[in-house]
């Protein structure tokens, strides 16, 4: 049986904007998305910021009704039988709340195991397994407000599973997390996977969702753009160059004129601190390298690295594909 199964998804928001004229506003947040994801799967959802993504996971977890579309958990149907559905669920969302602060994060998991109703006789046996899974055993007597977002996201896994959930669906994990935090909690989250949970998870770290995930969705403007494993997207940029610059003060319109250059199938910009990152896609053997510092006249440029393709860039290429073809989100009526 498939672990989750969404036919066709659809969800639009009714929001009223104005005082003395309300109108109203209709936003179409996802707009027909079919998936499968199986049992024991570690299955992606990326995309950029308000693609739909918390939406679709909201509907898979019943805590929003679709608007039209089906979706089912483990063959039970969200809208239907959102009872059964929640006991086969976890959930854990990026961000600091859903915790008790001045608890130590012993008191926490008892607290919310008493909640989610673990018999009393397997709770410390569940609370011992669960700290050792995410790696927080030693430390489960100190109060959450002295842990680091790391920790605090771990012990949010640990939450989130402590109804043995058969699914789990991770919104952002490791936003705000340092690099050696979040190589620990990729390591838990990968152990979840093999121990048979299945996982779906969102992310804005493109390494991370290559190395976790079996597949991905890319979701962009309510649909679904492309969806295989991380080395069949990858595959779609296999016949690209890819060079990083390192440049300072690239805006919208040196991106564009860049973005008109022979050869040049793509290009995108991204802040590091104060410095910003220009990755340039071109046509194998297309060599833009000198017509891109040309175009880039005038701008401050540091290094500059030719690389493989990764999968952020087949990512970029997706969206970016998805973003020049897109039909307007908001309808007001
Ligand atoms: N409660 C709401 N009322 C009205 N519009 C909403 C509501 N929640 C989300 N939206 C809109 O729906 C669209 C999809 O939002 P959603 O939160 O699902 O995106 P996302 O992919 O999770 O984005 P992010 O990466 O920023 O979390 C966005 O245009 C958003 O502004």
């Amino acid at each position: 049986m498939l672990a989750i199964e969404a036919d066709a998804l659809r969800r639009t928001y009714t929001s009223r904007t104005g005082w003395l004229r309300p109108r109203r506003t209709e936003t179409e947040a996802v707009r027909g998305v079919t998936f499968d994801v199986a049992r024991g799967e570690l299955f992606g959802l990326l995309g950029p910021n308000g693609a739909g993504k918390t939406t679709t996971i909201k509907m898979l977890n019943t805590l929003l009704l679709p608007t039209s579309g089906t979706a089912r958990v483990f063959g039970h149907d969200v809208a239907r039988e959102p009872v059964a559905v929640r006991r086969r669920i976890g959930y854990v969302f990026g961000g600091d709340r859903g915790l008790y602060e001045r608890l130590s994060a012993l008191d926490n998991l008892r607290y919310f195991a008493e909640l989610y109703g673990v018999g009393a006789r397997d709770q410390k046996r569940r609370i011992g397994e669960l700290l050792d899974l995410v790696g927080l055993t030693g430390r489960e007597r100190e109060r959450v407000e002295g842990y680091s977002r790391g920790m605090r996201q771990r012990l949010h896994i640990a939450r989130g599973l402590l109804h043995r959930p058969d699914v789990l669906f991770l919104d952002e994990p490791s936003i705000g997390v340092d690099p050696v935090a979040a190589r620990d909690l990729r390591r838990t989250v990968a152990g979840l996977a093999a121990a048979g949970t299945t996982v779906l998870l969102t992310t804005h770290y493109m390494a991370e969702a290559d190395e976790l995930c079996d597949r991905i969705a890319v979701i962009a403007g309510g649909r679904i753009r492309a969806l295989g494993t991380p080395e069949t997207l990858k595959a779609r940029v296999g016949d690209r160059d890819v060079l990083e610059f390192e440049v300072y003060g690239v805006d919208e319109e040196l991106l564009a004129r860049v973005r008109r250059i022979p050869g040049v199938r793509g290009a995108a910009v991204e802040e590091r601190g104060t410095a910003q990152a220009l990755t340039v896609q071109s046509d194998r053997g297309a060599e833009p390298h000198a017509r891109v510092l040309a175009a880039l006249d005038g701008v401050r440029v540091g290094r500059v690295v030719s690389r493989e393709p990764s999968l952020e860039d087949a990512y970029i290429a997706i969206v970016e594909d998805a973003t020049t073809r897109r039909e307007p989100a908001e309808v007001t009526a």
